[in-house]
């Protein structure tokens, strides 16, 4: 019963993580107002509030503190909640194959609460006027969403939101640890998955005072959150981490040599045993 009711718990999860997403990506990009509308008529029904549409109209000050107030919400969430020591506690007071679903729902009803009370300040910074500009910055806001995913599912989409965990425990298996990989985009830039929000965040045709606003805060947050993403990731994997940061640029891909994981470390354990 308690199985079950971990698995289903898990698997409700990833389905608010999947709709919270997909509203993120209609969010950012305010779908709601674009062609796409036309396609799914629905659109604008299911995404009442985006950066720069429906949210209670404030005055700029207020605005601002807001919207600055719902990201810092967001980035604490996330970065307490992923430290090596606040999981190794919560694991001690909930079922350890259900802690990982746990940071993925309060993370998605974070952000959940940042949609639904986002202060729109829609004048606009700049607007991208010829068709070719248009479709470059669109080009860009998919591209980079669409690495965010891409990104996921080479280090494991499934361990990431928590699946794989409450699947090992409703079948009985011992837990494997999260390994640490380096596959293709992962030997070009060490944070390809932020890299992919960066490029979402500020791509698309055009940037209103809100939109610049929700970006740069969370462009912030990213600087922040990698400088303690990888400070755990020396501390679990040491040497093996250094190198890598040696050789591999953080975000923006350069000319060095591809990484060459067999060539340029001594083989170790690749195990985070926390997750
Ligand atoms: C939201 S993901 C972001 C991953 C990475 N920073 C990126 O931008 O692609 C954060 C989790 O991925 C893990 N992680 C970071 N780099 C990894 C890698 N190369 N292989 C496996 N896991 C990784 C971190 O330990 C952390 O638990």
């Amino acid at each position: 019963m308690k199985r079950t009711a971990i698995l289903l718990f898990g698997l409700l999860t990833y389905g608010v993580f999947f709709a919270t997403f997909l509203y993120l990506v209609a969010f950012t990009g305010n779908l709601q107002a674009t062609g796409l509308a036309d396609l799914i008529p629905v659109l604008p029904a299911l995404v009442p509030h985006s950066v720069d549409i429906g949210g209670a109209p404030t005055a700029l000050l207020p605005a601002v503190l807001i919207n600055l107030g719902l990201v810092a919400v967001f980035g604490l969430q996330h970065s307490v909640m992923a430290r090596l020591g606040f999981k190794t506690w919560l694991k001690r007071h909930l079922p350890a194959s259900a802690e990982r679903s746990v940071y993925v729902l309060l993370a998605s009803m974070v952000l959940m609460l940042l949609f639904w009370q986002w202060r729109p300040l829609p004048e606009l910074l700049w607007s991208a006027s010829s068709t070719a500009a248009q479709a470059f910055g669109w080009i860009v806001f998919a591209g980079g969403f669409g690495l965010v995913l891409l990104s996921t599912f080479l280090i494991d989409h499934f361990d990431l939101f928590g699946l794989r965990q409450v699947w090992q425990q409703f079948t009985g298996r011992l837990p494997t640890p999260h390994k640490f990989v380096t596959p293709l985009i992962y030997r070009l830039v060490r944070h390809p998955l932020y890299l992919g929000f960066l490029l979402a965040l500020w791509g698309g045709p055009t940037m209103s005072i809100g939109h610049a606003l929700f970006a740069g805060a969370l462009t912030v947050y990213i600087l922040i959150a990698i400088q303690l993403e990888e400070r755990d990731l020396v501390r679990e994997l040491g040497e093996r981490y250094v190198s890598y940061r040696k050789q591999v640029p953080m975000l923006v891909p350069g000319l060095a040599r591809p990484f060459d994981e067999a060539r340029d470390t001594a083989p170790t354990a690749a195990a985070d045993p926390s997750r």
